[in-house]
């Protein structure tokens, strides 16, 4: 971490779309600026976010209201997030929509109908399952203490770690994920891969004795603590807003806020956070996250696993990560750039994204991640011709 405020130090990897600087100085400015999304839907990356810099540099600022008004807009903009075809004058909106679905589609294809060459490009490499939990494994609800994982997915997920080192990545805190997974056969990715720990047992039901453990951001422990009683302060007048305490990170969800009432939380988040300039925030599905500004997110943890499991100069392993929010996007960027392995996205609309495939609904991850466990128990035939020992 670094003291000197002339170092900007808001490095998220992912990649922009539409960015809002809230440049913490003294007299806190925002700074919104646009972005083409890069050239070509399969290389596209993930959506808006909102970052905190140090950067001290005086930028023409609009006044308060105004700059309130953009990140409003970015909330509003990543509500569902999805690309917004070109608006169209003309009355064939839906036949343009349906394109534009279609040819998603297209360099998004549905990881259900691509099953088998997805097993194709994994044969002779060892898979390692990498699964989001929120909106992947559980259906988004409106409030977040109840996202409760179906008997079903967790049975499904149970059968997947029987067959591939497995891991659950996500932006809750570990304990509170592991609660609504409990299954001690997992890796557990906690606080955005913030809070990384390995099995507790081993998938025949024995107790791990050694297991990883991996906190990149515990001296921000404190911080983070104290920003989350601020906040709470802060936003308990505005009917609907929750703040829950990630451990490494802090979510501010507005999925039941009113709409009107957006800008009215945004600047309570913000008068908060100008004090703090080593937390930075993103944008997941109706919420602000705020982290630390570390070189931290779920693609280093991604790779981190995969280090811990041996395989890291390895041409023969085959991660396959799941997951539907933006956070996800650093994990399929980092799949990209090694050359291994896919990213899935769970999306039921067109979105920015670095992965390959996509599954529609929890439902759908259920489907694929029961074939896989299927295909992989499956006796293996011998060929026409050859002798059976
Ligand atoms: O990385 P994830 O596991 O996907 O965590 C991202 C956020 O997920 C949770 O919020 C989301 O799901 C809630 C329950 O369905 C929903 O109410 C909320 O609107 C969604 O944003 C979690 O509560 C957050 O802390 C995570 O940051």
């Amino acid at each position: 971490m670094t003291n000197n405020p002339n170092v900007v130090i808001s490095e998220s990897k992912s990649s922009i779309n539409m960015a809002i600087t809230v440049t913490v100085s003294n007299s806190s400015i925002f700074q919104a600026t646009a972005q083409k999304p890069p050239a070509g839907p399969s290389s596209t990356t993930g959506g808006g976010y909102i970052s905190i810099s140090r950067s001290t540099k005086l930028v023409q600022q609009p006044d308060g209201r105004a700059r309130i008004k953009t990140w409003v807009d970015s909330m509003r903009a990543s509500s569902p997030s999805r690309i917004k075809p070109t608006p169209s004058l003309s009355d064939h909106d839906h036949d343009h929509d349906h394109d534009h679905n279609s040819s998603w589609m297209l360099h998004h294809p549905s990881a259900l109908d691509m099953f088998d060459q997805i097993i194709d490009a994994s044969k002779g490499k060892q898979i390692v399952m990498f699964l989001d939990y929120d909106g992947t494994l559980s259906p988004i609800v409106d409030d977040p203490d109840r996202a409760f994982m179906s008997d079903a997915m967790r049975k499904t997920v149970k059968m997947v770690a029987r067959s591939f080192p497995t891991a659950i990545v996500s932006g809750r805190r570990r304990d509170k994920v592991y609660g609504f997974v409990r299954l001690g056969e997992l890796y557990y990715a906690g606080s955005h891969g913030m809070d990384i720990k390995g099995p507790t047992k081993d998938s025949n039901y024995k107790k791990c004795t050694q297991s990883v453990l991996f906190q990149p951001a515990s001296e921000f422990l404190p911080m983070i603590d104290q920003v989350y009683k601020q906040l709470v302060e802060k936003t308990k007048s505005t009917p609907g807003a929750k703040v829950e305490n990630n451990k490494f990170c802090l979510s501010v969800h507005y999925r039941c806020v009113e709409e009107k009432k957006w800008s009215e939380l945004a600047q309570q988040v913000k008068s908060v956070l100008k004090d703090f300039p080593q937390l930075r925030l993103t944008q997941g599905r109706k919420v602000l996250e705020i982290r630390p500004t570390i070189k931290w997110d779920k693609g280093k943890a991604l790779e981190f696993l995969l280090e811990s499991l041996g395989f890291n100069n390895c041409s023969d392993v085959f991660p396959v990560y799941i997951g539907d929010d933006r956070t996800d996007e650093d994990a399929f960027k980092i799949i990209r750039e090694r050359g291994q392995g896919f990213g899935i996205l769970v999306s039921k609309f067109p979105k920015e994204t670095s992965a390959s495939y996509s599954l529609r609904e929890p439902s759908e991850v259920m489907d694929f991640l029961q074939r896989l466990a299927e295909w992989k128990k499956r006796p293996i035939l011998p060929l026409p011709g050859q002798c059976q020992m």
